[in-house]
């Protein structure tokens, strides 16, 4: 019987937020203007990159523009995992839903390129069958057509899936997609991004509640 786990990637499987940080802040003064606190830099991620530098350009009055864009990927991709790491306990339930038999994937509005730099480094890309980026679809989250798109590229059903994740675009797009959520309490969304998901405090309580999810999937 298949199931299968998608997870969103900052905020859930990753500590991402310091090497954000730190790019964005380089990236500002490169261009004259002062950095940002780490808790505005959390509130900031959540919808890609384009937004991320069009939220912190608006904050200080810095005309937003592709080149821009541009210019922060190429200094975040050479230092994604500087200081990225996976939450504590990440791994280990990685490894147990793989173990309990869950097909393991990625729906992340990070850029696809940068996401695998990480995920590489961190020696996860081993585990997931498939990894969908913001740039990977012409839509991401919280439109439906980002997780399903990345379920059509695994040959899986909606009915059989479960999405994490810390934000309300997660959240929105499994609502949307027809597809189970749970959501990651410990990652950079406040509880009422859960919007009535199951919320996991820790990821240790995975596997029992996708288990118990599971019971509740349509059987086949
Ligand atoms: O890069 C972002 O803004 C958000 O990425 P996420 O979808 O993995 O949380
Ligand atoms: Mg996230």
């Amino acid at each position: 019987m298949d199931r299968i786990a998608l997870f969103d990637l900052d905020g859930t499987l990753l500590d991402s937020a310091p090497d954000i940080h730190a790019a964005l802040d380089r990236l500002m003064a490169a261009h004259g203007r002062p950095g940002f606190s780490r808790e505005e830099v959390r509130l900031m991620i959540g919808d890609g990159v384009p937004v991320l530098i069009q939220r912190a350009c608006a904050a200080r009055t810095l005309a937003d523009s592709p080149g821009l864009v541009a210019e922060f990927l190429a200094d975040y991709e050479a230092h994604a995992a500087d200081e990225t790491r996976p939450f504590p306990g990440i791994p280990e339930a990685l490894a147990a839903l793989k173990a309990g038999g869950w097909r393991l994937a990625v729906c992340t509005n990070k850029p696809e390129k940068a996401a695998r730099i990480i995920l590489d480094d961190q020696g996860l890309s081993p585990l997931l069958e498939a990894v969908g980026g913001g740039d990977s679809f012409p839509v991401r989250k919280p439109h439906p057509g980002h997780p399903l798109g990345i379920l059509a590229r695994m040959g899986a059903e909606p009915s059989r899936a479960v999405l994490i994740g810390d934000h309300h675009n997660d959240t929105r797009a499994a609502k949307a997609a027809g597809i189970a959520a749970v959501f990651a309490a410990w990652g950079y969304g406040g509880p009422e991004m859960a919007e009535g998901a199951p919320v996991a405090a820790a990821p240790a309580d995975l596997p029992k509640i996708l288990a118990g999810m599971l019971a509740g999937l349509l059987p086949g």
